[in-house]
């Protein structure tokens, strides 16, 4: 079975859109989501003209910010304090990765943890360890919702996540611990990774290596979710499992693109209303 991420965020983004024009009817405020993107990175300017025609879609307000790659960490830092003053403002990102001579984690730190749309402040990431409401990395999000289109349930099952990065690895691995999945996070340093993947009734696939991973790494009935966002050596793009080689042998698998990227995106959307919410 395939997992179609196109069709399972265009009814997420569809609910949002109901709500967004509820609010209109209202005449209240109308949500929006300022995306800041430094610097020239092809595959970048994509995403962020993807997450802008998402908002078009849901018809929230959007602000893109592009700025050249010689943009410094204090303009940046300063931007970001104008952006947390701005009453109309509801969700910040700032698109990853940014230029080497800025600190990522201090851009991060430096947003307001109500208006951090992505979930990677501190203080989001704290209450997601602690399983309290507050806004969780869109990702993971993501494939939560994919694994519920498919009334998949975790409790009990073995879930192997490859890849341990703030942004996918760790906090999927802590929303599947939520569910009550018995959680394995392995990583470049991880010995014998086949013998570990094997036994995953979910894999989550996130360490950006084109077609890593072939029907060996997967157990047979598996559930697969492919993060991956990568070039074959066609330049085409695909994910970190080798799609062909898999797919006859797996329960269900997403595929790339259109499976784990569109989700990001719609629960993107997800999280800047909630934001307005609670602002
Ligand atoms: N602050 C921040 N937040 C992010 O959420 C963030 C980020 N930085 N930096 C980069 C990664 C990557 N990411 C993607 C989102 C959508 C697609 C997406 O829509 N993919 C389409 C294909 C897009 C294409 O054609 O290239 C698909 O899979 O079907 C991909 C990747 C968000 N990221
Ligand atoms: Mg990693």
């Amino acid at each position: 079975m395939l997992i179609n991420g196109k069709e399972i965020s265009k009814q997420i983004k569809e609910d949002i859109k109901k709500e967004v024009e509820l609010l209109k009817e209202e005449g209240k405020r109308i949500p929006c989501l300022a995306v800041i993107l430094i610097g020239e990175d092809p595959a970048s300017q994509v995403y962020v003209r993807n997450k802008i025609r998402a908002c078009e879609f849901v018809g929230m307000k959007s602000m893109t910010i592009s700025k050249d790659a010689s943009f410094t960490q204090e303009e940046l830092l300063a931007l970001i304090d104008s952006l947390n003053k701005n009453e109309e403002v509801d969700g910040i990102l700032v698109q990853l990765p940014v230029p080497d001579h800025i600190d990522e984690q201090a851009i991060i730190e430096a947003i307001d943890p109500i208006k951090d749309v992505d979930g990677f402040h501190p203080s989001n990431v704290a209450k997601l360890v602690l399983n309290e409401d507050g806004l969780v990395p869109c990702t993971p999000q993501g494939m939560m919702c994919m694994l519920d289109a498919i009334n998949y349930d975790l409790d009990g099952k073995e879930v192997v996540v490859v890849g341990r990065s703030n942004i996918v690895g760790k906090p999927v691995s802590l929303l599947c611990l939520h569910r009550n999945a018995t959680v394995t996070i392995a990583h470049s340093h991880t010995g014998n990774l086949r013998d570990v993947t094997k036994r995953a009734d979910v894999l989550i696939a996130a360490i950006g290596k084109p077609k890593f991973f072939d029907s060996s790494y997967v157990k047979e009935g598996a559930v697969v979710l492919d993060v991956g966002m990568n070039r074959d050596e066609n330049n085409k793009l695909c994910g970190d499992v080798d799609f062909d080689d898999v797919v006859d042998k797996v329960q269900a698998i997403t595929p790339v693109p259109g499976g784990v990227g569109p989700m990001t995106i719609a629960l993107l959307m997800s999280n800047t209303l909630k934001s307005y919410k609670a602002r």
